[in-house]
């Protein structure tokens, strides 16, 4: 079988690595005043995957060799469990229906090509014997853009990109890399690394999502403030289709038309498999430091980093959380052990005993991290220049050592999610994208809805906030929502995602700032891009792909 690492089949990430809350004397406390939910320790480690029954594979037996002769028969699997980690993404609604065994249709066999001539020729044997091909990068996905159509009848191929995963060469001059499209986060920077580059793409979902994927689903990463998103970042690609490839050249901007690259990247697997991308690396930052700083309210907050935006300083990443979103991120601190770690926290408690005697009032407190990387001189100066805008709006900057906190940390929180489903409760994201003038009513409206959703359906439910990735003209708003799982799980569901969804695009926001579309937010579409550009778009994918062999149903239906 192909050597491709693949997360756990029941939740986010490797089996044995979990959220730990007893560490963290404040958790319990915070959730228990948030959600009303009394925290248990955790009672298993793992779910054995016999508690759940799969759909029988349905196909040929000579498709089977057939696709065995393409690839090669160990590079082709219709065992039981690998079917289930290629069956969806890691929604809520995927993990609900996973633990629970709900698989209305799983792919009937899994594939791993070993190159671009391997993928064109199963493109083509799904064309030729009307199969749906869904190609398959990290598995990641949390808008429901891996998941095949309950009632599809036809044999379902989950094409693993997985053994695409080298860095292929470097133009060094222009800062260039030709990069296979299935290499995992970790390993395409481990391969740039060894040679002083970076790609600087770092989504929270960094270590088990793919480049072809993150080009797929039109990613961002943390650091996009400075390195741009993923459509800044691909300035070439080759992509697999039914009649050919279609190769874009590595150019640092083109008026050859409508955009081709543009057309690809946010596409989810329906106009054709990205088998190589060009896109812009960087050398690696000679000095990266982090900085916190705590503001005294959300509108102080919001207006340094609008602030920070226009000035001529280049961050790499400038965030900040709600007060609720603040709240949450102090009760993750894990208890003072030593005698460095107990003197910070009595420093902290000082700190904020400051605070209140300044006027402050510490529930509406918003903390923030802002990332500089430079040389030593240059982020000196950036920081300095920070702190003046930060203290305008009356912040106090606490230094790096929450900074370096936060850049640790940064990749643990999706586990929480996991945690939350075994105490019966939900922890779930939505993101947007709003003009600045639009981002503090976008903020409100969101909040209203989801607290109308909590109170029709009798719930105690928690929703928080963060502010991230910048650009001339607006922000990404990205929010948790929390509540305690009652009876109907998905009606709930639904409800409460909806409304805040719906709230985005009444109060002028986006639908998805990054998460994409897939059957998730396909509702919303229309509203988003009007009903002429679904139309449209509807139109590319019935001419592309006739046959709709191409991941069918995503984006729009
Ligand atoms: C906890 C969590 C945190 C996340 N954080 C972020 C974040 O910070 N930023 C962000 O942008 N996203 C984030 N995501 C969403 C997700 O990680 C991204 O959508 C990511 O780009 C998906 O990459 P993947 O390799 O896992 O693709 P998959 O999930 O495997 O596939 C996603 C879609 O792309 C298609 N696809 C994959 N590879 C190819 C290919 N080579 N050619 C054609 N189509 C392809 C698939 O068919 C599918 O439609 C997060 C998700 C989770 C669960």
């Amino acid at each position: 079988m192909a050597h491709v690492k693949h997360m756990k089949w029941w939740g986010w990430g490797e089996e044995g690595v979990h959220f730990e809350f007893s560490n963290k004397p404040a958790f319990a406390p915070f959730v228990k005043r948030a959600l009303g939910v009394d925290l248990r320790p955790r009672e298993r480690d793992t779910i054995d995957f016999s508690t759940v029954s799969v759909p029988a594979p349905r196909l040929e037996t000579d498709l089977l060799d057939t696709l065995g002769g393409i690839v090669g028969d160990e590079h082709t699997s219709t065992d039981d469990e690998l079917r289930v980690v290629h069956w969806a993404g890691k929604s809520v609604t995927e993990l609900l229906l996973t633990r629970a065994g709900d698989f209305a249709r799983v792919p009937d066999v899994v594939v791993y090509p070993a190159d671009e001539d391997e993928v064109a020729r199963v493109v083509a044997l799904a064309v030729e014997r009307d199969l749906v091909l869904i190609p398959f990068g990290g598995g990641t996905s949390i808008s429901r853009s891996l998941q095949p159509s309950p009632d599809e009848e036809r044999t379902i191929v989950s094409l693993d990109l997985g053994r695409l995963d080298k860095v292929l060469a470097i133009d060094e001059t222009s800062g260039l890399a030709t990069i296979q499209a299935g290499v995992l986060g970790p390993d395409m920077e481990d391969q740039l690394n060894a040679r002083g580059w970076t790609l600087g793409h770092f989504p929270d979902s960094f270590t088990h999502s793919t480049l072809g994927g993150w080009a797929a689903t039109r990613s961002s990463g943390m650091q996009s403030d400075k390195y741009g998103d993923i459509a800044d970042i691909v300035r070439g690609m080759r992509v697999v289709r039914p009649g050919g490839t279609v190769v874009l050249r590595p150019l640092p901007s083109t008026s050859t038309g409508p955009s081709l690259r543009e057309m690809f990247i946010g596409s989810e697997g329906r106009l054709g498999v990205i088998t190589e991308l060009d896109v812009q690396v960087h050398r690696i930052a000679e000095h990266r430091e982090v900085i916190a700083y705590m503001f005294p309210s959300w509108p102080k907050a919001l207006t340094a980093m609008h602030d920070i935006a226009r000035s001529d300083v280049s961050t790499t990443f400038a965030r900040v959380s709600d007060a609720h979103e603040t709240a949450f991120s102090l009760s993750t601190q894990k208890a003072a052990t030593s005698l460095k770690k107990k003197v910070a926290a009595k420093g902290q408690d000082l700190l904020w005993e400051v605070m209140r005697r300044r006027g402050w009032d510490t529930d509406e407190m918003c903390i923030s991290y802002v990332c500089f990387e430079g040389t030593k001189a240059e982020v000196e100066r950036r920081k300095k220049t920070v702190a003046s805008i930060v203290k305008q709006q009356g912040a106090i900057v606490l230094g790096s050592g929450p900074g370096a906190l936060y850049d640790q940390k940064k990749f643990d929180t999706p586990y929480l999610r996991d945690f939350l489903l075994e105490q019966n409760t939900i922890g779930d994201v939505s993101e947007t994208a709003a003009p600045w003038s639009k981002l503090t009513t976008v903020h409100k409206a969101v909040y209203d809805a989801a607290q109308r959703a909590f109170d029709e359906q009798g719930k105690t439910g928690w929703i928080m906030s963060h502010m991230s990735h910048s650009y001339h003209s607006g922000a990404c708003l990205y929010f948790t929502f929390g509540y305690e799982i009652g009876q109907d799980p998905h009606a709930e569901y639904a409800v409460i995602k909806s409304a805040v969804q719906q709230a985005f695009v009444d109060a002028g926001g986006t639908l998805s700032h990054h998460h994409g579309v897939g059957m998730e937010h396909s509702a919303w579409m229309e509203q988003d891009v009007s009903p002429e550009g679904v139309r449209l778009m509807r139109s590319l994918f019935e001419v592309a792909d006739p046959g709709a062999n191409l991941n069918p149903g995503k984006i729009v239906s």
